[in-house]
């Protein structure tokens, strides 16, 4: 069980950035996506996080579908509504953590599900607070995230991203602003949440963090073999 992308073709601009490609994530692996700078490792991440749609292939996490491959092999998308199914089985922390600057870290939280109306609020706070707690920024719940270090606002993230419980959970450069002492924290924390059995996906230039936290390495330089 897992995620499963087959056959997976991208385009931009008429050239292939991503060519017949098949790519897993089992439950609890943790994949690190490692290869030149331009050859579609953020690419294939946004189109598993629905930030870009693929044009060929089928895309699906466990038996929810994001697109299936029809006759003619391009990628079908499914309704607007099984869309959203599929996105909250799957969560991002961004390079730059892209949090509700004008929303405290609690805050930041409790928007998807609420907005979303999969939890009471009672439920979501529990739900937020008991995260923080794991990320260790219990104590920074009311404040906002333009106060918080860069591996605090990681952290707050990361727990924004497990508030729907996601199957798989993707990071873009989670290193890229942090010493090696705060990564080495985030990779620590990284399989915890994967020993749980959430798939890790994480696009990373940074070779060390990668052998020494991944499970399963893939190379980019593979996507247009
Ligand atoms: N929205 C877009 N429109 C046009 N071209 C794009 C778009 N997004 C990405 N590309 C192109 O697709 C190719 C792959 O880009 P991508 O960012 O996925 O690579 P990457 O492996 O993540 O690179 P890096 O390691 O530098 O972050 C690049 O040539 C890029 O210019």
């Amino acid at each position: 069980m897992g995620l499963k992308a087959t056959n997976i073709t991208k385009q931009f601009n008429g050239i292939d950035v991503i060519k017949k490609f098949d790519f897993t994530i089992d439950a609890g692996e943790i994949v690190t996506l490692v290869g030149r700078s331009g050859t579609g490792k953020t690419t294939l991440m946004r189109l598993l996080n629905q930030l870009e749609k693929a044009d060929n292939g089928t895309i699906v996490i466990d038996d929810t579908f994001l697109c299936k491959e029809n006759a003619e092999g391009k990628a079908d998308y499914v309704s607007k509504k099984e869309q959203k199914t599929y996105g909250n089985q799957i969560g991002m922390v961004f390079q730059d953590y892209q949090l509700f600057p004008n929303l405290t870290v609690i805050e930041n939280c409790l928007e998807a599900p609420l907005a979303q109306k999969l939890m009471t609020k009672e439920e979501a706070v529990q739900k937020a607070e008991s995260l923080l707690q794991q990320m260790g920024i219990l104590d920074k719940r009311d404040v906002y995230p333009g106060t918080l270090s860069g591996g605090q606002q990681q952290r707050a993230a990361i727990a924004r991203a497990m508030m729907l419980n996601p199957k798989i959970l993707c990071f873009d450069e989670p290193t890229s602003a942090l010493d090696r002492d705060t990564a080495n924290g985030i990779g620590k924390m990284i399989q915890e949440i994967a020993s749980d059995g959430t798939g890790i996906l994480i696009v990373t230039h940074d070779i060390d963090f990668a052998e020494q936290y991944g499970t399963r390495s893939v190379s980019s330089d593979l996507f247009i073999a």
